[in-house]
Protein backbone atom coordinates (compact mmCIF):
# COMPACT_ATOMS: atom_id res chain seq x y z
CA UNK A 1 0.00 0.00 0.00
CA UNK A 2 1.31 3.16 -0.77
CA UNK A 3 1.84 5.63 1.60
CA UNK A 4 -0.14 8.81 2.50
CA UNK A 5 0.25 12.18 4.90
CA UNK A 6 -2.76 13.44 6.24
CA UNK A 7 -2.11 17.66 6.73
CA UNK A 8 -4.45 19.32 8.66
CA UNK A 9 -5.22 23.15 8.69
CA UNK A 10 -7.21 23.75 11.59
CA UNK A 11 -8.95 27.11 11.90
CA UNK A 12 -11.32 28.43 15.21
CA UNK A 13 -14.55 27.11 13.30
CA UNK A 14 -13.18 25.24 10.29
CA UNK A 15 -10.59 22.54 9.36
CA UNK A 16 -9.30 22.01 6.03
CA UNK A 17 -7.66 18.42 5.10
CA UNK A 18 -6.00 16.84 2.79
CA UNK A 19 -4.46 13.37 1.99
CA UNK A 20 -0.89 13.72 0.26
CA UNK A 21 0.76 10.76 -1.18
CA UNK A 22 4.22 11.03 0.14
CA UNK A 23 5.61 9.54 -3.47
CA UNK A 24 4.21 11.24 -6.11
CA UNK A 25 3.01 14.08 -4.16
CA UNK A 26 -0.84 13.95 -5.10
CA UNK A 27 -3.93 14.98 -3.08
CA UNK A 28 -6.47 11.89 -4.13
CA UNK A 29 -8.90 13.45 -1.13
CA UNK A 30 -9.29 16.45 -0.20
CA UNK A 31 -11.43 18.44 2.09
CA UNK A 32 -13.34 21.27 4.40
CA UNK A 33 -15.33 20.99 8.08
CA UNK A 34 -16.91 24.47 8.68
CA UNK A 35 -19.25 26.33 10.89
CA UNK A 36 -18.31 23.65 13.58
CA UNK A 37 -19.51 24.32 16.83
CA UNK A 38 -23.24 25.62 14.68
CA UNK A 39 -25.86 23.56 14.30
CA UNK A 40 -25.05 24.18 10.39
CA UNK A 41 -21.44 22.15 11.20
CA UNK A 42 -20.90 20.67 7.95
CA UNK A 43 -17.97 18.64 6.16
CA UNK A 44 -17.53 18.18 2.61
CA UNK A 45 -14.95 16.06 0.80
CA UNK A 46 -13.96 15.76 -2.69
CA UNK A 47 -13.43 12.48 -3.45
CA UNK A 48 -10.52 10.68 -5.78
CA UNK A 49 -12.80 10.65 -8.84
CA UNK A 50 -13.59 14.19 -8.32
CA UNK A 51 -17.06 14.23 -6.50
CA UNK A 52 -18.00 15.83 -3.83
CA UNK A 53 -19.54 14.38 -0.33
CA UNK A 54 -20.95 16.32 2.05
CA UNK A 55 -21.79 14.97 6.05
CA UNK A 56 -23.80 16.99 8.05
CA UNK A 57 -22.60 16.88 12.04
CA UNK A 58 -24.34 19.32 13.27
CA UNK A 59 -23.12 21.13 16.18
CA UNK A 60 -19.60 19.29 15.68
CA UNK A 61 -16.82 20.17 16.86
CA UNK A 62 -13.16 19.51 15.72
CA UNK A 63 -13.24 15.98 17.07
CA UNK A 64 -16.17 15.10 15.36
CA UNK A 65 -14.82 16.67 12.05
CA UNK A 66 -11.98 14.44 12.13
CA UNK A 67 -14.00 11.03 12.85
CA UNK A 68 -16.03 11.72 9.90
CA UNK A 69 -13.01 12.29 8.11
CA UNK A 70 -11.47 9.00 9.18
CA UNK A 71 -14.14 7.11 8.73
CA UNK A 72 -14.28 8.15 5.46
CA UNK A 73 -10.48 7.05 4.89
CA UNK A 74 -11.28 4.01 6.72
CA UNK A 75 -14.26 3.37 4.47
CA UNK A 76 -11.81 3.76 1.26
CA UNK A 77 -9.46 1.17 2.69
CA UNK A 78 -6.69 4.61 3.12
CA UNK A 79 -6.78 4.60 7.22
CA UNK A 80 -3.85 2.16 7.42
CA UNK A 81 -2.14 4.30 4.88
CA UNK A 82 -1.90 7.54 6.80
CA UNK A 83 1.72 7.52 8.11
CA UNK A 84 2.37 10.70 9.97
CA UNK A 85 -0.27 14.39 10.12
CA UNK A 86 1.82 17.50 9.48
CA UNK A 87 -0.19 20.23 10.94
CA UNK A 88 -0.34 23.90 10.13
CA UNK A 89 0.77 26.03 12.86
CA UNK A 90 0.05 29.77 12.45
CA UNK A 91 2.44 30.90 15.57
CA UNK A 92 5.70 29.71 16.70
CA UNK A 93 7.02 32.65 18.41
CA UNK A 94 11.02 32.42 18.54
CA UNK A 95 10.95 28.83 19.58
CA UNK A 96 10.64 27.41 16.46
CA UNK A 97 12.81 27.93 13.09
CA UNK A 98 12.00 24.85 11.38
CA UNK A 99 9.24 22.18 11.46
CA UNK A 100 9.44 19.90 13.84
CA UNK A 101 7.81 16.58 15.70
CA UNK A 102 5.28 17.27 18.30
CA UNK A 103 5.87 16.09 22.07
CA UNK A 104 4.56 17.76 25.42
CA UNK A 105 7.41 19.96 24.76
CA UNK A 106 6.29 21.32 21.71
CA UNK A 107 2.75 21.47 22.60
CA UNK A 108 3.74 23.81 25.44
CA UNK A 109 5.92 26.06 23.37
CA UNK A 110 2.98 26.40 21.08
CA UNK A 111 1.07 27.15 23.76
CA UNK A 112 2.97 29.86 25.31
CA UNK A 113 2.10 31.65 21.88
CA UNK A 114 -1.25 31.57 22.19
CA UNK A 115 -1.71 35.09 23.04
CA UNK A 116 0.55 36.19 20.44
CA UNK A 117 -2.29 34.63 17.66
CA UNK A 118 -5.77 34.08 19.64
CA UNK A 119 -7.23 33.74 16.81
CA UNK A 120 -5.56 30.91 15.29
CA UNK A 121 -3.12 29.08 17.67
CA UNK A 122 -6.18 28.00 20.83
CA UNK A 123 -7.85 26.47 17.22
CA UNK A 124 -4.25 25.17 16.14
CA UNK A 125 -3.97 23.35 19.78
CA UNK A 126 -7.65 21.81 19.23
CA UNK A 127 -6.72 20.54 16.15
CA UNK A 128 -3.26 19.00 17.07
CA UNK A 129 -5.13 17.24 20.55
CA UNK A 130 -8.00 15.90 18.83
CA UNK A 131 -6.04 13.83 15.98
CA UNK A 132 -3.75 12.49 18.50
CA UNK A 133 -6.45 10.69 20.22
CA UNK A 134 -7.73 9.56 17.01
CA UNK A 135 -4.45 8.50 15.03
CA UNK A 136 -2.18 8.15 18.41
CA UNK A 137 0.08 5.21 16.43
CA UNK A 138 1.60 7.66 13.92
CA UNK A 139 3.78 10.83 14.49
CA UNK A 140 2.67 14.60 13.93
CA UNK A 141 4.39 16.98 12.75
CA UNK A 142 3.69 21.41 13.22
CA UNK A 143 4.71 23.28 10.62
CA UNK A 144 4.81 26.72 11.62
CA UNK A 145 4.12 30.37 9.42
CA UNK A 146 6.21 32.28 10.94
CA UNK A 147 9.52 29.63 10.99
CA UNK A 148 10.55 30.79 7.56
CA UNK A 149 11.00 34.37 8.50
CA UNK A 150 12.58 33.66 11.30
CA UNK A 151 15.80 34.88 9.18
CA UNK A 152 14.65 38.02 9.21
CA UNK A 153 17.26 40.45 10.80
CA UNK A 154 16.81 42.43 13.80
CA UNK A 155 16.23 46.25 11.32
CA UNK A 156 13.10 44.33 10.18
CA UNK A 157 11.82 42.39 13.25
CA UNK A 158 11.90 45.29 15.67
CA UNK A 159 9.32 47.56 16.51
CA UNK A 160 10.21 51.15 17.47
CA UNK A 161 9.08 50.87 20.93
CA UNK A 162 10.84 50.52 23.92
CA UNK A 163 13.42 47.64 23.65
CA UNK A 164 12.89 45.53 27.21
CA UNK A 165 8.86 44.86 25.20
CA UNK A 166 10.58 42.49 22.99
CA UNK A 167 12.79 40.97 25.49
CA UNK A 168 10.33 40.48 28.13
CA UNK A 169 6.76 40.68 26.06
CA UNK A 170 8.36 39.13 22.80
CA UNK A 171 7.13 42.01 20.72
CA UNK A 172 8.46 41.95 17.40
CA UNK A 173 7.71 41.21 14.14
CA UNK A 174 7.53 37.84 13.43
CA UNK A 175 5.44 36.83 9.93
CA UNK A 176 3.19 34.37 8.77
CA UNK A 177 2.04 32.63 5.70
CA UNK A 178 5.75 31.20 5.36
CA UNK A 179 4.80 27.95 4.20
CA UNK A 180 3.53 29.58 1.39
CA UNK A 181 6.36 31.59 0.80
CA UNK A 182 9.00 29.02 0.71
CA UNK A 183 6.94 26.83 -1.68
CA UNK A 184 6.48 29.55 -3.89
CA UNK A 185 10.06 30.73 -4.28
CA UNK A 186 12.03 26.99 -4.31
CA UNK A 187 8.93 26.17 -6.83
CA UNK A 188 9.98 29.30 -9.22
CA UNK A 189 13.70 28.60 -8.85
CA UNK A 190 12.94 25.29 -9.95
CA UNK A 191 11.10 26.43 -13.03
CA UNK A 192 13.72 28.95 -14.25
CA UNK A 193 16.32 25.57 -13.41
CA UNK A 194 18.36 28.59 -11.27
CA UNK A 195 19.69 28.20 -8.09
CA UNK A 196 17.20 29.76 -5.10
CA UNK A 197 20.46 31.01 -3.48
CA UNK A 198 21.08 32.89 -6.79
CA UNK A 199 17.47 35.02 -6.69
CA UNK A 200 16.10 37.87 -5.26
CA UNK A 201 12.22 37.52 -5.29
CA UNK A 202 9.44 39.06 -3.73
CA UNK A 203 5.94 36.87 -3.19
CA UNK A 204 2.94 38.15 -2.38
CA UNK A 205 0.48 35.49 -1.21
CA UNK A 206 -2.91 37.17 -1.58
CA UNK A 207 -5.78 34.68 -0.15
CA UNK A 208 -7.95 35.55 2.58
CA UNK A 209 -5.30 36.71 4.48
CA UNK A 210 -2.35 38.17 2.53
CA UNK A 211 0.97 39.27 3.32
CA UNK A 212 4.15 39.65 0.90
CA UNK A 213 7.85 39.18 1.89
CA UNK A 214 11.67 39.61 0.46
CA UNK A 215 13.76 36.38 -0.19
CA UNK A 216 17.43 36.67 -0.20
CA UNK A 217 18.73 33.28 -1.42
CA UNK A 218 16.45 31.69 -0.21
CA UNK A 219 15.47 32.88 3.24
CA UNK A 220 13.24 36.06 4.30
CA UNK A 221 14.37 38.74 4.82
CA UNK A 222 11.82 40.90 5.73
CA UNK A 223 7.44 40.54 5.66
CA UNK A 224 4.92 42.69 5.75
CA UNK A 225 2.78 40.75 8.26
CA UNK A 226 3.80 41.76 12.23
CA UNK A 227 3.46 40.48 15.66
CA UNK A 228 0.25 39.23 15.05
CA UNK A 229 -1.48 38.61 10.94
CA UNK A 230 -3.63 42.08 11.02
CA UNK A 231 -0.39 44.20 10.50
CA UNK A 232 0.55 45.25 6.07
CA UNK A 233 -1.51 44.14 3.87
CA UNK A 234 -5.37 44.90 3.04
CA UNK A 235 -7.42 41.68 3.12
CA UNK A 236 -10.60 40.27 3.67
CA UNK A 237 -11.68 41.43 6.41
CA UNK A 238 -8.71 42.94 7.98
CA UNK A 239 -7.59 45.87 8.10
CA UNK A 240 -3.98 45.65 7.78
CA UNK A 241 -1.61 48.59 8.25
CA UNK A 242 -3.58 51.61 10.11
CA UNK A 243 -2.47 54.74 12.26
CA UNK A 244 -1.47 53.03 15.58
CA UNK A 245 -3.73 55.27 17.45
CA UNK A 246 -6.98 54.64 15.92
CA UNK A 247 -7.47 52.32 19.21
CA UNK A 248 -7.56 54.69 21.35
CA UNK A 249 -9.76 57.47 19.37
CA UNK A 250 -12.08 55.21 18.17
CA UNK A 251 -12.29 53.72 22.31
CA UNK A 252 -12.42 57.64 23.21
CA UNK A 253 -14.87 58.90 20.54
CA UNK A 254 -17.39 55.75 20.26
CA UNK A 255 -17.08 54.15 23.57
CA UNK A 256 -16.21 50.80 21.67
CA UNK A 257 -14.53 48.34 23.90
CA UNK A 258 -10.91 47.41 23.17
CA UNK A 259 -11.77 43.85 22.10
CA UNK A 260 -14.70 45.77 19.77
CA UNK A 261 -11.72 47.58 17.67
CA UNK A 262 -9.45 44.38 17.66
CA UNK A 263 -12.87 42.42 16.25
CA UNK A 264 -13.31 45.83 14.63
CA UNK A 265 -9.96 45.53 12.66
CA UNK A 266 -9.78 41.85 11.95
CA UNK A 267 -13.07 40.75 11.30
CA UNK A 268 -14.79 43.75 10.04
CA UNK A 269 -12.53 45.73 7.68
CA UNK A 270 -10.41 45.15 4.63
CA UNK A 271 -12.46 44.70 1.58
CA UNK A 272 -15.54 43.65 3.67
CA UNK A 273 -14.90 47.28 5.52
CA UNK A 274 -14.06 49.42 2.82
CA UNK A 275 -16.83 48.05 0.08
CA UNK A 276 -19.74 46.97 2.47
CA UNK A 277 -20.52 44.26 0.65
CA UNK A 278 -18.27 41.56 0.83
CA UNK A 279 -14.73 40.03 1.43
CA UNK A 280 -14.84 37.87 -1.89
CA UNK A 281 -12.52 39.25 -4.47
CA UNK A 282 -14.19 37.67 -7.47
CA UNK A 283 -17.78 39.63 -5.76
CA UNK A 284 -16.50 43.12 -5.66
CA UNK A 285 -14.42 42.83 -9.45
CA UNK A 286 -17.92 41.62 -10.65
CA UNK A 287 -19.74 44.58 -8.35
CA UNK A 288 -17.37 47.05 -9.72
CA UNK A 289 -17.69 45.98 -13.38
CA UNK A 290 -21.29 46.72 -12.50
CA UNK A 291 -20.75 50.30 -11.32
CA UNK A 292 -20.54 50.06 -7.36
CA UNK A 293 -17.95 52.54 -6.25
CA UNK A 294 -17.67 51.38 -3.27
CA UNK A 295 -16.50 48.38 -4.41
CA UNK A 296 -14.53 49.95 -7.07
CA UNK A 297 -12.70 52.38 -3.92
CA UNK A 298 -12.19 48.68 -2.08
CA UNK A 299 -10.48 47.13 -4.78
CA UNK A 300 -8.20 50.34 -5.61
CA UNK A 301 -7.12 50.72 -1.73
CA UNK A 302 -6.06 47.27 -1.73
CA UNK A 303 -4.30 47.47 -5.11
CA UNK A 304 -1.88 50.32 -4.24
CA UNK A 305 -1.32 49.42 -0.73
CA UNK A 306 -0.36 46.18 -2.17
CA UNK A 307 1.86 47.80 -4.91
CA UNK A 308 3.51 50.25 -2.18
CA UNK A 309 4.47 47.62 -0.11
CA UNK A 310 5.89 45.49 -2.94
CA UNK A 311 8.18 48.66 -3.61
CA UNK A 312 9.35 49.23 0.51
CA UNK A 313 10.21 45.20 -0.29
CA UNK A 314 12.83 46.11 -2.75
CA UNK A 315 14.97 48.01 -0.30
CA UNK A 316 16.54 44.97 1.30
CA UNK A 317 16.72 42.85 -1.93
CA UNK A 318 18.61 46.03 -3.86
CA UNK A 319 17.13 44.64 -7.05
CA UNK A 320 14.16 42.49 -7.76
CA UNK A 321 14.85 39.16 -10.13
CA UNK A 322 11.44 38.37 -9.86
CA UNK A 323 7.73 39.10 -8.29
CA UNK A 324 5.54 36.05 -7.57
CA UNK A 325 1.80 36.49 -7.46
CA UNK A 326 0.03 33.67 -6.13
CA UNK A 327 -3.02 32.55 -3.33
CA UNK A 328 -6.42 32.97 -4.36
CA UNK A 329 -6.34 36.27 -5.66
CA UNK A 330 -3.28 36.74 -7.38
CA UNK A 331 -3.54 33.27 -8.92
CA UNK A 332 -6.80 34.30 -10.29
CA UNK A 333 -7.27 37.74 -10.67
CA UNK A 334 -6.14 39.05 -14.13
CA UNK A 335 -7.14 42.68 -13.22
CA UNK A 336 -5.57 42.86 -9.75
CA UNK A 337 -2.27 41.66 -11.14
CA UNK A 338 -2.93 44.98 -13.82
CA UNK A 339 -3.39 47.06 -11.61
CA UNK A 340 -0.58 46.51 -8.79
CA UNK A 341 1.94 46.04 -12.10
CA UNK A 342 0.80 49.15 -13.40
CA UNK A 343 1.70 51.20 -10.39
CA UNK A 344 5.02 49.27 -9.72
CA UNK A 345 6.81 51.22 -12.53
CA UNK A 346 9.53 52.08 -10.05
CA UNK A 347 10.72 49.02 -10.39
CA UNK A 348 10.78 48.65 -13.98
CA UNK A 349 7.82 46.26 -14.52
CA UNK A 350 6.02 46.03 -17.69
CA UNK A 351 3.05 43.93 -17.62
CA UNK A 352 2.43 41.68 -20.94
CA UNK A 353 -1.47 41.56 -20.99
CA UNK A 354 -2.32 38.81 -23.49
CA UNK A 355 0.69 36.78 -21.20
CA UNK A 356 -1.28 38.11 -17.68
CA UNK A 357 -4.25 36.19 -19.55
CA UNK A 358 -2.99 33.22 -19.66
CA UNK A 359 -0.39 33.40 -16.98
CA UNK A 360 -2.03 30.12 -14.95
CA UNK A 361 -1.36 28.01 -17.72
CA UNK A 362 1.60 29.21 -18.78
CA UNK A 363 4.66 26.32 -17.92
CA UNK A 364 6.78 29.77 -16.31
CA UNK A 365 3.66 32.06 -15.45
CA UNK A 366 5.40 34.71 -16.48
CA UNK A 367 3.15 38.15 -17.11
CA UNK A 368 5.68 40.58 -17.87
CA UNK A 369 7.19 42.00 -21.47
CA UNK A 370 10.86 40.76 -22.35
CA UNK A 371 12.65 43.49 -20.83
CA UNK A 372 10.61 43.82 -17.63
CA UNK A 373 11.76 43.23 -14.23
CA UNK A 374 9.90 39.83 -14.45
CA UNK A 375 6.81 38.93 -12.40
CA UNK A 376 5.39 35.29 -12.43
CA UNK A 377 2.19 33.69 -11.50
CA UNK A 378 2.80 30.68 -9.26
CA UNK A 379 0.28 28.53 -7.50
CA UNK A 380 0.82 27.87 -3.81
CA UNK A 381 0.31 24.20 -2.36
CA UNK A 382 0.82 24.73 1.58
CA UNK A 383 -0.28 21.10 2.06
CA UNK A 384 2.28 19.79 -0.37
CA UNK A 385 4.82 21.84 1.50
CA UNK A 386 3.77 21.02 5.15
CA UNK A 387 3.54 16.95 3.98
CA UNK A 388 7.07 17.29 2.45
CA UNK A 389 8.28 18.73 5.97
CA UNK A 390 6.18 15.82 7.64
CA UNK A 391 7.93 13.49 5.66
CA UNK A 392 11.24 14.72 6.45
CA UNK A 393 10.96 15.36 9.83
CA UNK A 394 9.45 12.03 10.58
CA UNK A 395 12.65 10.35 8.37
CA UNK A 396 15.10 11.99 10.04
CA UNK A 397 13.45 10.39 13.43
CA UNK A 398 13.46 7.25 13.13
N1 LIG B 1 -11.12 34.20 -10.38
C1 LIG B 1 -10.93 34.97 -9.32
N2 LIG B 1 -10.86 36.30 -9.44
C2 LIG B 1 -10.68 37.09 -8.38
N3 LIG B 1 -10.51 36.64 -7.12
C3 LIG B 1 -10.55 35.31 -6.93
C4 LIG B 1 -10.76 34.40 -8.01
N4 LIG B 1 -10.74 33.14 -7.49
C5 LIG B 1 -10.55 33.26 -6.15
N5 LIG B 1 -10.44 34.56 -5.81
C6 LIG B 1 -10.31 35.16 -4.48
O1 LIG B 1 -9.35 34.50 -3.68
C7 LIG B 1 -9.67 34.76 -2.30
C8 LIG B 1 -9.52 33.45 -1.50
O2 LIG B 1 -8.22 33.02 -1.61
P1 LIG B 1 -7.72 31.62 -1.00
O3 LIG B 1 -6.26 31.55 -1.23
O4 LIG B 1 -8.56 30.52 -1.55
O5 LIG B 1 -8.09 31.84 0.51
P2 LIG B 1 -7.54 31.20 1.87
O6 LIG B 1 -6.63 32.24 2.44
O7 LIG B 1 -8.77 30.98 2.67
O8 LIG B 1 -6.82 29.92 1.47
C9 LIG B 1 -11.08 35.32 -2.28
O9 LIG B 1 -11.03 36.71 -2.10
C10 LIG B 1 -11.58 35.00 -3.67
O10 LIG B 1 -12.54 35.90 -4.13
C1 LIG C 1 -1.77 33.80 9.28
C2 LIG C 1 -2.92 34.04 8.37
O1 LIG C 1 -3.25 35.15 8.05
O2 LIG C 1 -3.54 32.95 7.91
P1 LIG C 1 -4.82 32.92 6.97
O3 LIG C 1 -4.48 33.60 5.71
O4 LIG C 1 -5.03 31.43 6.80
O5 LIG C 1 -5.92 33.57 7.75
MG1 LIG D 1 -5.40 28.80 0.71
Amino acid sequence: MSSNILVINCGSSSLKFSVVNSQSGEQPISGLAERLGDAEAIVTIKTSNGNKLTFDISGGEHDQALETILNYLQQENLLDSIQAVGHRVVHGGEHFTASTIINEDVLNAIESCNHLAPLHNPANLIGIRSSQKLLNKVPHVAVFDTAFHQTMPAQAYLYPVPYELYQKEGVRRYGFHGTSHRYVSMALAEKLEKPLSSLNLISAHLGNGCSATAIKAGQSVDTTMGLTPLEGLVMGTRSGDVDPSLHHFLCTQTQMTIDEVNTLLNKKSGLLGLSGLSNDMRTLEQAASEGNQQAEIAIQVFCYRLAKQIAALAVPLGHVDGLIFTGGIGENSVSIRQRVLEQLTVLGFQLDPSQNELAGKSQLGLITQAGSTPAYVVNTDEEWMIAKDTQTCVTAGE
